[in-house]
């Protein structure tokens, strides 16, 4: 059988003597989409930021494609094929839409400077190439009529899209997505499902995906794991995960203390 996208193994970190995470054990085998979930201030993001080198882990290990990825820089973990997107949305807000995606290609396509500067018919290939691949992805998310559009002109439901589309071009294995539906409205919330289960199939990538709207994760996701104070309290399908007594008790308990602040 061939390696899972990611494993890792008894992973964790600690700030100071916090450890917000540990003993976090996940598999996500090609094509799978696994749910993240937990109350606020479980882990949740911090998974993510182990899982890009952003942190660097106290214990454990992580393995994408069963190449080890502790110590690795950011930058690294990118170009390795682990692409992720953000709570708030991180476009280069002043290029057009077909611009962030060709950003993220860069790094496929490679042409020597001196095709650049004479206009080889090779670079012009390579140009052409860009474009058509740029504009097939932006046509899975409805983009392509938007192509010239500025980033920061784009409604919100859109950047949230582009944000997805610019991962998927540098190429990736392994997709992390932090609560895309954010601010999202019901419609443009079913809209990116239809996109995220379009993605998974086509491009056969494993996805990891953060988010509260619990009806969006009971939808797409495949199996749920669930957070609470650093550690997993439940793994499973989701009709287990909306079953669990553990996991209403963690979700219950978030929302006594949300009403008791609120009270305050
Ligand atoms: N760089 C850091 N230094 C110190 N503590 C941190 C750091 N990053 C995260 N934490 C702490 O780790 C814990 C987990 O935080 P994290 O942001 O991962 O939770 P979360 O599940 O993503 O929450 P939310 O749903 O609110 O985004 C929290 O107690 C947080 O304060």
């Amino acid at each position: 059988m061939s390696e899972p996208i990611l494993k890792a193994e008894h992973l964790g970190i600690t700030f100071g003597g916090l450890k917000a995470v540990s003993d976090f054990n996940m598999t996500i085998n090609k094509g799978e989409l696994v749910g993240l979930i937990g109350p606020n201030g479980a882990g949740k993001t911090t998974v993510f930021n182990l899982l890009t080198g952003v942190y660097q882990p106290t214990e454990g290990a992580f393995y994408l494609d069963g190449k080890k990825m502790n110590g690795k820089k950011t930058y690294q973990v990118v170009r390795a094929g682990i692409a992720r997107t953000f709570q708030n949305i991180r476009l280069f807000k002043q290029m057009t839409v077909e611009e962030n995606v060709l950003v993220a290609f860069n790094e496929s396509f490679t042409y020597k400077m001196g095709g650049a500067i004479f206009r080889t018919p090779r670079f012009w290939k390579q140009e052409n190439d860009m474009h058509a691949k740029a504009i097939d992805l932006l046509h899975i998310f409805g983009l392509e009529g938007l192509a010239n559009t500025e980033a920061a002109n784009l409604p919100y439901g859109a950047q949230r899209k582009l944000e997805i589309a610019r991962a998927l071009a540098t190429g990736m294995k392994l997709l992390l997505l932090d609560e895309p539906a954010a601010g999202m409205n019901p419609t443009e919330t079913e809209d990116l499902l239809n996109c995220i289960n379009t993605i998974r199939d086509r491009f056969g990538i494993a996805i990891l995906l953060i988010e509260h709207d619990m009806s969006l994760v009971m939808n797409v996701c495949q199996r749920i794991q669930v957070l609470d104070y650093g550690r997993t309290i439940a793994s499973g399908l989701p009709e287990e995960i909306a079953n669990n007594p553990q996991v209403i008790s963690a979700y219950l308990g978030a929302d006594d203390d949300t009403e008791s602040e609120e009270a305050n």
